[in-house]
């Protein structure tokens, strides 16, 4: 059987860089998202567009209502906004798709653990809304569309948790969903409450939007898991669809959080796209299937990269901690000896790039002056297709 994660991989397109030039607190985003939206008719929309901006339950569902009676049809792309051009090719995606495509825009604090970037999470909300408001143009203009953006839902804390702040502990109280055991090992295990604070509240996103499809991308493989766990198990009536990692022109996946980095890390962050390919040679070119031969292959290319650095004097060096390289099994994320050729398997890994030792003089840290970065990363092995004999 070939697993569903496999199964839904679309080709990948290339991407853009992510610079994000305003930078705001999240408190600071809310009040600039609600200044910039305009409100002609009553109803509040993106500069210079007709897209709506929602920001209550009950406004997302007065909206929705008519299209469940006309049966049209809503792809929900969820997001915490610093939107780069791998959210947009989910929004293309879900456009292609769906008579409607609604983005949420929610930096969602139950997914952030105590001591995570929550404070410092970038948000941009002017430069998102252009984007969008110029994706939408772009998908009015190419005729092979079946809808557009008609939607961004930018909900407050109080509108999602309506019993209070979530708790961020690993034993706070509270109504939350747990995707277990997926969401326990390789990312969950270094962000306990990670996967929880991602499936409560993409739980609550797909209760109020109410879409036949959401649009999750393969870059979060191990969410994608989850969420795929998360419908099935409680029978949600919505299909998942999995768009391809998109990578800067150095292989980087894109991420809201590369803007931490600075062109110093940024330059050596390709360190783990960089092993992921070679232990995918390992598989692909070489035949090998076990897992000390693939991934011993990608422990040597950081290993080659880490010495690399650590013979530059500090104020050209850059360091950082692999925090995982995992060989895992697509449908349950746990970890496999051999790939077994029916099933295939997830490569993925994560690192921290650590804060830099020594600046230069006027060096540019990156966003909140280049505080260590984690960042993650995956390929999937195909499952290999059985020969006729
Ligand atoms: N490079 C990418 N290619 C395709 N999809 C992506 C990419 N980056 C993020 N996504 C997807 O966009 C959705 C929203 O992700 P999110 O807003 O957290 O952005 P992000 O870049 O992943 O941010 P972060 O740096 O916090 O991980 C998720 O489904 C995520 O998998
Ligand atoms: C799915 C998500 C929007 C939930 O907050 C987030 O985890 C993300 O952006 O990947
Ligand atoms: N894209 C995943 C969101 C997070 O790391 O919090």
């Amino acid at each position: 059987m070939v697993p569903a994660l496999l199964r839904h991989q679309l080709r990948p397109r290339s991407g853009r860089s992510s610079a994000m030039s305003s930078v705001l607190s999240p408190g600071g985003s809310l009040r600039t998202m609600a200044s910039a939206c305009s409100s002609g008719s009553g109803a509040q929309t993106l500069p210079k567009s007709p897209i709506r901006v929602l920001r209550t339950v009950e406004a997302v569902r007065r909206w929705r209502q008519p299209h469940v009676i006309n049966h049209r049809s809503v792809g929900l792309v969820p997001t915490m906004g610093a939107l780069h051009e791998g959210h947009l090719s989910l929004i293309r995606t879900a456009a292609l798709e769906n008579h409607h495509v609604v983005v949420s825009v929610y930096v969602n604090p139950a997914q952030f653990g105590v001591r995570e970037d929550l404070s410092s999470y970038p948000v941009t909300w002017d430069e998102d809304a252009k984007a969008l408001a110029k994706l939408d143009r772009e998908l009015a203009d190419d005729g092979g569309n079946l809808g557009r953006i008609s939607a961004v839902f930018a909900p407050t804390t109080e509108e999602i948790y309506p019993s209070g702040f979530p708790g961020q502990e690993v034993d706070s109280k509270g109504s939350f969903v747990n995707i277990t055991p997926v969401g326990e090992v390789l990312e969950g295990a270094s962000r306990p409450t990670f996967f929880r604070g991602v499936a409560t509240v993409c739980m609550k996103l797909f209760n109020v939007v109410q879409p036949e499809r959401v649009y999750f991308g393969q870059k979060d493989v191990q969410q994608t898991v989850v969420i795929r766990s998360m419908v099935r198990d409680f029978l949600l009536p919505t299909s998942v669809v999995i768009g391809p990692t998109t990578r800067g022109p150095d292989g980087l996946a894109l991420s809201s959080r590369n803007v931490y980095l600075g062109p110093r890390r940024r330059a050596v962050a390709i360190v783990l796209p960089g092993a992921l390919h070679t232990a995918e040679a390992v598989f692909k070119t070489a035949g090998l299937r076990d897992r000390a031969s693939i991934l011993g292959a990608a422990h040597n290319f950081v290993a080659a990269v880490a010495q690399v650095q650590a013979d530059l004097p500090p104020e050209e060096r850059v360091t950082f901690e692999v925090d995982y390289l995992s060989l895992a099994d697509p449908e349950t994320m746990q970890e496999i000896d051999e790939v077994d050729p029916a099933r295939g398997a997830v490569l993925s890994g994560a690192i921290k790039m650590l804060p830099v030792e020594a600046p230069r003089e006027g060096e540019d840290l990156g966003h909140s002056g280049g505080p260590a970065v984690r960042l993650i990363d995956n390929i999937i092995l195909p499952p290999q297709e059985a020969k006729n004999e």
